[in-house]
């Protein structure tokens, strides 16, 4: 069935946020829709960062409002984004390196668990049902990313490439309706690069995700994402299709004629 991309779920209007005297986001507006693949663009500095965190209650900007289907969404910790859906991966790694792939993954269950510590601890009823049912939930992603053969394997010891892969496959473990990524590319060769491309692809595909992501290759921006928003400086300086951005004057004068 063919992807449908849905109503603004998440709707930014007017966002400035500041670090001291730093405008890391000024008066920036633009929306997200359901299961559609939105990138967020721009030079080293420009926000982008910032912006995930913002979307991800990481940040509070100072003015401005998030409207969360149809709703303002009032001030919101990260631990609250996780409980809405919404998960994400870092530009750097951030996985426990000395633990397995498969137990890096359960990490990514956590909010989900519901026996209290006492059952866990001693592994009765509930916990022992509960435990079934998301090594279950991760045995599937594990399958989908074709990650079966390293599944034992402490994450510290793989490739940079298939680290970034795992920590998908965490973020995937939660079952988000919203995924925020982070350069899930940087520092990728072509091959793990086109991998990433048809793993993404198929998790919005496949589990009809909505996700945001920043990511500094612009072959793949431009063939992954529905629609772009570029910033520039803490402003945004162009929001469309892959095309229309492509052809705006000011972004190929800021970004795209410049080397990053
Ligand atoms: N926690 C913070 N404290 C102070 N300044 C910050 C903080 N986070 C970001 N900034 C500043 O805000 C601006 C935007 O940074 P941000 O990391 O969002 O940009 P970016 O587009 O993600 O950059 P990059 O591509 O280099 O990761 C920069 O000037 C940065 O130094």
């Amino acid at each position: 069935m063919a992807r449908q991309i849905g109503e603004v779920i998440v709707d930014l209007q007017n966002i400035s946020l500041r670090f001291g005297g730093v405008k890391a986001l000024t008066d920036i507006s633009f929306n997200i829709r359901e299961h559609e693949i939105r990138a967020i663009i721009g030079p080293n500095g420009a926000g982008k960062s910032s912006m995930l965190n913002v979307i991800n209650g990481v940040y509070h900007p100072q003015e401005g409002k998030i409207i969360y289907r149809g709703e303002e969404r009032r001030k919101m910790e990260p631990y609250e984004a996780a409980g809405q859906g919404f998960a994400r991966t870092f530009q750097n790694i951030a996985l426990f390196k000395g633990m397995s792939v498969l137990d890096n993954l359960m990490t990514g269950r956590n909010l989900k668990m519901k026996a209290t510590l006492v059952e866990q601890a001693f592994f009765w009823g509930r916990a022992r049902n509960e435990e079934l049912e998301h090594r279950k939930k991760v045995e599937e992603v594990i399958d989908f990313l074709e990650i079966q053969h390293i599944r034992k394997t402490p994450v510290g010891r793989l490739p940079y490439g298939l680290q970034k892969r795992v920590e998908l496959g965490r973020a995937l473990a939660a079952e988000p309706n919203l995924l925020l990524l982070d350069e899930p590319m940087a520092g990728m060769n072509v091959e793990e690069k086109q991998d990433m491309c048809r793993f993404i692809l198929d998790v919005n595909d496949q589990f009809g995700t909505t996700i945001v992501l920043i990511e500094h290759d612009m072959g793949v921006v431009m063939d992954i994402s529905d629609r772009v928003v570029v910033l520039d400086y803490g402003k945004k300086i162009g929001d469309g299709v892959p095309d229309e951005v492509k052809n705006n004057p000011e972004v190929i004068a800021a970004y795209l004629g410049t080397q990053h």
